[in-house]
């Protein structure tokens, strides 16, 4: 069965002091939206409801969100995206104030009371959670534990997008919803300053799921409804001097173009059903891919600021909208034969500490829908939660226990196998991780007076590695600067500005690599150019705009250049324990002499990069070099292009030569 988006449009009252005119209207029928476009006439928008000036919040709850929430207690997923520029009442509409609650309060309220009316068993055995991350120039943060600032993962897996280690929070009434979400609220703002950054240019999504036993088919049902407040769809016009503002617009638009490029793809499916639709393009299309031509119902409400200022916006997000109304969903039922989540063994436990560690998932997890691992002894003394054969549901007491029991011990099996697969994942990965920081250390050992081989079981693999990596920054050059011609000349548009962020990060690293290996060979003009190509494409990267400063400096006083040495971000002690052990003389040696040792990226450009690698100077090995897997530090002495572009924007420091 496939389902439409729904969209409906809401025009905002006029604000205190705006110049009020008549270009943004309603249709007569109320079925349209008008823009008024000089003498030429309007512009008109056909939606399945629009809203004026006066509508309430509790209208557009009623009429576009409730008829859904029953859905949700049936296991289907729904989101509803506010969309619109900056000040059209995304916020008002999604959370709204005290006096007029938003469809978040009203969302839970609504929740809340369906479940009471459930009956007693399936009531029982169902639970709800909350989840809210913020999205933030194609990073994705939790915001109940915005304050450690940790970006979380997506992980695709099949048709699944998961985020592991985003929190669940449970919650049974409103004034506990209320209390978890103003915290996250709060640290949205206070990380909103600290980044100087308005939280209306971050994407903010709020999960609330719920799963719902029926012990009528033996089944858990796992509903979810995403409400989500997109950043302001204006044009983010990459102007100005302020280089982490421009790039910050830049995410911002990057992640609405490609929502937007998304939307445009599916439309154009009916013409070409193989066309590739660019979901993975931004972390938020990826997140909310489900949403998108996937298997959630989903309703847009596209907000619009009144009067001739926002006419250009309004058109844009009309435009948007239009699209975004042809969009087929396919919705399903997500549900399993799997016993009630422990919360229903022991009903008087509180939401304690435990509550806010993330929870494994499994099965279906839309964003990661969270269950407990039921406890099998817990389970057998709650049966008498359960309804006796005089409830509707048909089952007597003993049938419901057994099915009970059955399905716990399933599910604990289930769970076991599940941990040992992710342990061994981990193994995989830490052990991934130490072949790299062989790798990185032993590029970046300096001289070479006694010379040992390596073994071969550690050294082909480096080799390997080494000569792919190469290969791919070479390939990567090549693209790029065919693609840097042909969208100055064909589209007339840098292509910084249409790559995703990961290329651009791959396509700026590739120009390093080059800029240092040229600055290595002292052609201080070509590592320059080398490190100004990189830095269009990523212009915020306070790094590059310091060597790139380093390096005109050494060039405007004809002294040589030796770059500064750049702090890891790990902590002193854990740099100063893992460090290649450098000696005085190594220090002292000139540069060139290091040099070829020292990095074999497009070594075939300087003196073939690999043979260096055979060699092994003894004296200097670094001591993590010898220490058991598992006890090494993650840091060496230098970072990797990779991490070296990484470093956070430092306040400040652009700019001061
Ligand atoms: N329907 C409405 N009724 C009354 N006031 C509204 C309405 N819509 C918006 N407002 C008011 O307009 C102002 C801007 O709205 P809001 O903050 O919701 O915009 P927004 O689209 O979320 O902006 P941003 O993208 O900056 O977060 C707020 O003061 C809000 O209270």
């Amino acid at each position: 069965m496939s389902s439409a988006i729904s969209v409906s449009a809401r025009l905002r009252p006029w604000m205190k002091g705006e110049a009020q005119d008549d270009c943004i209207s309603i249709s007569e029928t109320g079925d349209a939206i008008i823009v008024k476009e000089g003498t030429k006439g309007g512009l008109k928008f056909p939606f399945k409801s629009c809203y004026g000036q006066n509508a309430t919040q509790e209208q557009i709850f009623e009429k576009e969100v409730r008829p859904l929430l029953d859905m949700v207690f049936k296991g289907l997923m729904v989101t509803v995206f506010a969309y619109g520029v900056t000040s059209s009442g995304k916020t008002h509409t999604m959370q709204g104030n005290p006096d007029a609650p938003g469809i978040i309060p009203r969302v839970v309220e609504s929740m809340i009371k369906l479940k009471t009316q459930m009956p007693e068993a399936a009531r029982r055995v169902s639970q709800f959670t909350v989840s809210y991350m913020e999205v933030y120039k194609d990073d994705v943060y939790d915001l109940f534990n915005r304050v450690h600032c940790s970006k979380l993962d997506i992980r695709t897996d099949g048709e699944q997008t998961n985020i592991p280690g985003l929190i669940h929070k449970p919650f049974e009434t409103i004034e506990e919803f209320t209390q978890i979400y103003n915290t996250a609220c709060k640290a949205r703002s206070v990380a909103s300053t600290d980044l100087n950054h308005a939280s209306s240019r971050s994407h903010a999504i709020l999960g609330i799921s719920g799963s719902f036993y029926d012990p009528t088919s033996d089944k858990i049902r796992m509903g979810k409804i995403n409400l989500v407040d997109l950043a302001g769809s204006e044009n983010n016009k990459l102007t100005g001097n302020d280089r982490s503002r421009m790039a910050e617009s830049a995410a911002i638009n990057k992640s609405l173009t490609t929502l937007a490029m998304v939307v445009k793809a599916l439309n154009d499916k009916s013409k070409d059903p193989n066309a590739r639709i660019p979901y993975r393009d931004s972390k938020l299309t990826r997140i909310l891919k489900d949403a998108l031509g996937g298997s959630s119902v989903g309703v847009l409400i596209c907000n619009l600021a009144p009067g001739a200022k926002f006419q250009a916006d309004t058109i844009s997000t009309l435009r948007f909208a239009s699209m975004a109304e042809k969009i087929e969903n396919k919705p399903v039922v997500n549900e399993r034969a799997a016993p009630p989540p422990k919360r229903v063994y022991s009903q008087s436990q509180a939401a304690g500490p435990s509550s806010l560690i993330p929870q494994p998932s499994f099965g279906y997890q839309p964003f990661g829908i969270p269950s407990g691992i039921p406890a099998p002894r817990a389970n057998r003394r709650t049966s008498a939660a359960f309804p006796s054969a005089s409830t509707n549901v048909g089952l007597s007491e003993k049938e419901i226990e057994e099915r009970i029991n059955k399905r716990v011990e399933e599910e604990v099996a289930r769970r076991l196998e599940e941990r040992e697969k992710a342990l061994a994942e981990q193994k995989r990965r830490e052990a991934e991780e130490d072949e790299e920081m062989r790798e990185v250390e032993l590029q970046m050992t300096p001289g070479s007076p006694a010379k040992v081989t390596l073994p071969s079981e550690l050294l082909d693999p480096i080799l390997k590695k080494h000569a792919d990596l190469e290969n791919e920054l070479i390939n990567r050059l090549e693209e790029v600067k065919a693609l840097e011609q042909q969208y100055a000349t064909k589209h007339q548009q840098p292509l910084a500005e249409v790559l995703s962020p990961v290329s651009k990060r791959k396509t700026a690293r590739a120009y390093v690599a080059l800029g240092r290996d040229l600055g290595d060979r002292s052609d201080l003009k070509g590592a320059l150019e080398m490190y100004k190509k990189a830095a269009v494409y990523l212009p915020e990267n306070s790094n590059l705009a310091e060597r790139i400063l380093e390096i005109e400096t050494a060039i405007r006083e004809g002294v040589a250049y030796q770059p500064r040495k750049k702090s890891r971000r790990t902590s002193h002690s854990a740099r100063s324990s893992a460090s290649p052990q450098v000696s005085k003389d190594d220090k002292k040696r000139p540069r060139s002499k290091g040099k070829e040792k020292r990095r074999g990226v497009f070594g075939e450009l300087t003196n073939g990069p690999l043979p260096l690698l055979l060699e092994w100077d003894e004296t200097k090995k670094p001591e993590k070099f010898h220490t058991p897997k598992g006890s090494q530090s993650k840091s060496s002495g230098s970072p990797t292009d990779e991490e070296w572009l990484a470093a956070p924007p430092r306040k400040g420091r652009i700019g001061k030569a």
